[in-house]
C-alpha cells in the first residue's frame, strides 16, 4: 500500500475520532453559498516520507500530478502570484480583477534580499547554498511575511521550506500552519516531494526525507462524509516517479519532466466544495 495512504488514512481516523470541533466560534472560511465552513481537527501532525522509498502520492482517489506541478511551478519557478500565468483554476476565488492574490506565494519567493555574495531571490538563495554551502543549516525560505500580509487575498499555508544536506542526500522539512486535509494534503505532499527532487537534481543530490509538519490539520464539515468514504478504500501500491534526469537547471523543468508510472487510483466521483 502507498505509503501516503496510509498516513492520511491514520491522520484522517485521528481528527474525525480524536478532533476537536469549531462549531461555537466564529470562523473566516464559508461555503459557496455562505454558511460557515465549520471544521474538526487536529493540532500538531508530523508526517515523514523517504523520498528514496517510495513516491507519496494517494491512491485513495487520485491526486491531480499535472496539475500539482503546474501551481509548484508557477510558484517556485515562474514566482508568479497572477492566475492568468496558471493553467487551472484552483486560485480563482482569491483573485482580484487583475488576476492578481496580492504579495503571497510566488511573489514573496521572487523578492531580492541583500548578501554579501550579491542579491538573490529566496530560490536562487537555496540553489546557491545547495551548490557552494551544502554544509549550511541556513537554507531555508519562508514567505510569511508580516509586513504584507495586509495585501495578501490567503495568507501562505505552506509558508517555509528547510532544506538539509547530510552527505550526498538532500532532506527537507515542509512547516504549514493550515491544511485541509481532503482538498490540498496530498496536493501540497506530491508539490514539495517534487520539489525536494527538483532541487536535488540539479544540485547533484540525492532525495531523501521530505518532513511535513502541520500545525492545525483540519477536515471541513462538508468533507465529513466524503473523507469517510475514502478510508473504506483499500490502498494500492504506490507508482513509480519518474523525473527527466537531463534537466539540470532549476528553470529548464517543465510540467512534461516528470510522470507517474503505474499510477491507478481508485475511481472517484465525489466533487469537492473548497471553502472560501
Ligand atoms: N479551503 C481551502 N482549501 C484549500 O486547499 C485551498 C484554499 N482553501 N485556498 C487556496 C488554495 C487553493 N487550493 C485548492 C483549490 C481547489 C482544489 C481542487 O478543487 N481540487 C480538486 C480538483 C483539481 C483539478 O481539477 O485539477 C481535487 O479533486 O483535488 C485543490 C486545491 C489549495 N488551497
Ligand atoms: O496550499 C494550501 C493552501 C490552502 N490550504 C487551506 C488550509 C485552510 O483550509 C485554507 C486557508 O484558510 P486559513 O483560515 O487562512 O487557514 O486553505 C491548504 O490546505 N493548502
Amino acid at each position: 500500500m502507498s505509503y501516503a495512504d496510509e498516513r492520511f488514512i491514520q491522520n484522517c481516523r485521528d481528527i474525525l475520532t480524536n478532533g476537536v470541533w469549531d462549531t461555537e466560534l466564529e470562523v473566516r472560511p464559508h461555503w459557496e453559498d455562505g454558511t460557515p465552513a465549520h471544521t474538526v481537527k487536529k493540532f500538531g501532525i508530523i508526517n515523514r516520507y523517504d523520498l528514496r522509498e517510495e513516491f507519496p502520492i494517494l491512491t485513495l482517489r487520485r491526486t491531480y500530478f499535472k496539475t500539482c506541478i503546474d501551481e509548484l511551478l508557477w510558484i517556485w519557478q515562474q514566482k508568479s502570484n497572477n492566475i492568468h500565468d496558471l493553467r487551472g483554476h484552483i486560485w480563482d476565488s482569491w483573485a482580484d480583477g487583475t488576476g492578481s492574490i496580492g504579495k503571497a506565494y510566488g511573489y514573496q519567493l521572487a523578492v531580492k534580499h541583500q548578501y554579501p555574495e550579491g542579491e538573490f531571490d529566496q530560490v536562487d538563495r537555496v540553489l546557491y547554498d545547495l551548490k557552494h554551502n551544502p554544509a549550511s543549516r541556513r537554507i531555508m525560505t519562508n514567505i510569511y511575511n508580516f509586513q504584507d500580509l495586509h495585501e495578501m487575498a490567503l495568507y501562505p499555508c505552506a509558508y517555509s521550506m528547510t532544506f538539509n544536506v547530510s552527505g550526498h542526500t538532500l532532506n527537507a522539512i515542509l512547516n504549514q500552519r493550515s491544511q485541509d486535509m481532503l482538498a490540498a494534503n496530498n496536493w501540497n505532499v506530491v508539490q514539495y516531494a517534487v520539489l525536494v527532487h527538483m532541487m536535488a537534481q540539479v544540485s547533484g543530490l540525492e532525495a531523501g526525507e521530505l518532513v511535513h509538519v502541520i500545525a492545525d490539520a483540519h477536515i471541513y464539515d462538508r468533507h465529513v462524509p466524503i473523507v469517510e468514504r475514502m478510508l473504506e478504500k483499500e490502498p494500492r501500491p504506490a507508482p513509480r516517479f519518474v523525473m527527466d534526469p537531463s534537466v539540470t537547471d532549476f528553470y529548464r523543468f517543465t510540467r512534461d519532466s516528470f510522470s507517474l508510472e503505474g499510477y491507478e487510483p481508485h475511481p472517484f466521483e465525489d466533487k469537492i466544495p473548497v471553502a472560501i
